[in-house]
């Protein structure tokens, strides 16, 4: 996933000035630690050493506990980190104790598998509404939801104050999209449209590509292979998973 970051944050610039100012690759992670530490609740585990919180999200405990660090998250020497104050901690720090609430435009193939899609809600959004521009799927019920007319959205916009707008149109209406998003008084976008967006400052978009994910691992397919073909062969040739490195 990547980011197109305009204009600076809000928060940020002196409106809530206890905000840690964190690195982006850092944000990048604590949605994994969030993931395992929810995963570590529900196995009833009351702290967590930074090896094993390290572990169960994929990332090396140095880092970890870089991280948190910024959030002024030190944990107990010989205890670990307390799950549930971790848990609050990170949730704040990424706003999720708001429920924010997420439209979708585009409801073909994609977008109705994100609209049935329940860990959402389960992590902290609320889908309320998805739009669609094709007459013949107005309408149509998703997940308790009508699919309604992108036509609607200023209105539904004022009603809902949504926050997020996910786009699964076709890439040649996804700028369209964007641009009708902004002006709804939308300021963060996830593009699932294979295009880079032009938004002005104060809009963040995030762009989901799963193609050039499996790209970036046919690259490292292809590493393999010429590493196999040298003197020492496939010792060469390592594994290794990226978690917003
Ligand atoms: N990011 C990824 O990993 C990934 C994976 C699959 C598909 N995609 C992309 O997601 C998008 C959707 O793919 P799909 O297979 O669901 O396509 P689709 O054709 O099934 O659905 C697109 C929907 O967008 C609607 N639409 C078109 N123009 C619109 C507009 N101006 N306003 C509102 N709705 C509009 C169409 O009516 C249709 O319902 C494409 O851009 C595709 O390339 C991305």
């Amino acid at each position: 996933m990547s980011q197109q970051r305009h204009g600076s944050t809000p928060g940020n610039a002196g409106a809530v000035p206890a905000f840690p100012d964190l690195p982006e690759a850092t944000i990048a992670r604590l949605p994994e630690y969030l993931r395992a530490l929810h995963h570590l609740a529900e196995t009833g585990a009351d702290t967590i050493s930074s090896e094993g919180l390290a572990a169960a999200a994929g990332v090396n405990s140095a880092k970890l506990r870089k991280d948190l660090s910024h959030l002024g998250s030190y944990g107990t020497r010989g205890v670990g980190y307390d799950v549930a104050l971790l848990v609050d901690q990170i949730e704040y720090i990424l706003g999720l104790d708001q429920r924010r609430a997420v439209c979708l435009v585009g409801v073909g193939n994609l977008g109705h598998a994100l609209a049935g899609y329940a860990g959402f809600a389960s992590r902290g959004f609320r889908i309320v509404a998805l739009f669609d521009a094709d007459p013949a799927r107005v309408g149509e019920q998703i997940n308790g939801l009508t699919v309604r007319h992108f036509d609607e959205l200023p209105r539904v916009a004022a009603a809902e104050a949504l926050a997020i707008g996910v786009i699964a149109t076709p890439a040649n209406a996804a700028q369209a999209v964007a641009d009708g998003l902004v002006a709804a008084g939308v300021t963060s976008i996830l593009n699932f449209a294979p295009c880079v967006l032009s938004v002005p400052p104060g809009v963040d978009v995030r762009k989901v590509d799963l193609a050039i994910e499996l790209q970036i691992l046919s690259f490292h397919e292809h590493r393999k292979a010429s590493l196999t073909a040298l003197p020492g062969g496939r010792e060469n040739a390592g594994g290794q998973e990226a978690v917003g490195s």
